[in-house]
């Protein structure tokens, strides 16, 4: 396992690149628009994780309503693990509340779903599989925005 992303919720990434690009000094490296999550994303390495920096699509998305009700700010963090199915299998037996029973299509084709915060003492979880080789290639689950640079 490992921590492989924060997820920032912004209102503009454009605008939020002036402090982690242009003055923090991070790399962009990926931009993608996630449909099914309604958000636009922007992945920024750091160290062995990343920066996500999560643009909503519109007010009624998961981070549109997030940042109407608080603001921008640390939307989730992100657990990578090696078994997606698995690990839903496990939290599901020990009764931790999940707000998908079933992963989802994420950010650069991995495959992921949500752990209600009531759950976790307060912060949204998103736990993630790395796509297989097999998937990446699959044009169906290709990014659909040119990677950034
Ligand atoms: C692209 C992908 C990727 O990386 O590959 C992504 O990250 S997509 C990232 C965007 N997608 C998602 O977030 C999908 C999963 N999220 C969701 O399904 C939703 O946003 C929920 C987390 C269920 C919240 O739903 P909704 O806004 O309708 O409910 P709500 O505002 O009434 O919130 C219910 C309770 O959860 C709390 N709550 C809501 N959002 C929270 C957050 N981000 N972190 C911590 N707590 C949060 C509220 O304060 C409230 O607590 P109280 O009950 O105590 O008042
Ligand atoms: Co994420």
């Amino acid at each position: 396992m490992n921590v492989d992303h924060l997820g920032i919720a912004v209102e503009s990434i454009e605008k939020a690149l002036d402090f982690y690009q242009a003055a923090l000094g991070l790399t962009l490296t990926h931009t993608e628009t996630v449909n099914e999550q309604g958000v636009r994303v922007a992945m920024l390495p750091i160290g062995e994780s990343r920066i996500e920096l999560l643009e909503p699509t519109g007010p009624e998305t998961p981070v549109g309503k997030f940042i109407s009700k608080r603001g921008g700010g640390i939307h989730h963090i992100c657990v990578g693990v090696d078994d997606i199915e698995a690990t839903l299998a496990r939290l599901k037996a020990q009764g931790i509340p999940l707000i998908d029973e079933t992963p989802r299509l994420g950010a650069e084709g991995c495959l992921v779903a949500f752990v209600h915060p009531k759950g976790t003492g307060g912060v949204l979880v998103e736990l993630s599989q790395k796509p297989t080789q097999t998937i990446l290639s699959a044009s169906v689950l290709s990014p659909t925005d040119a990677p950034a640079d």
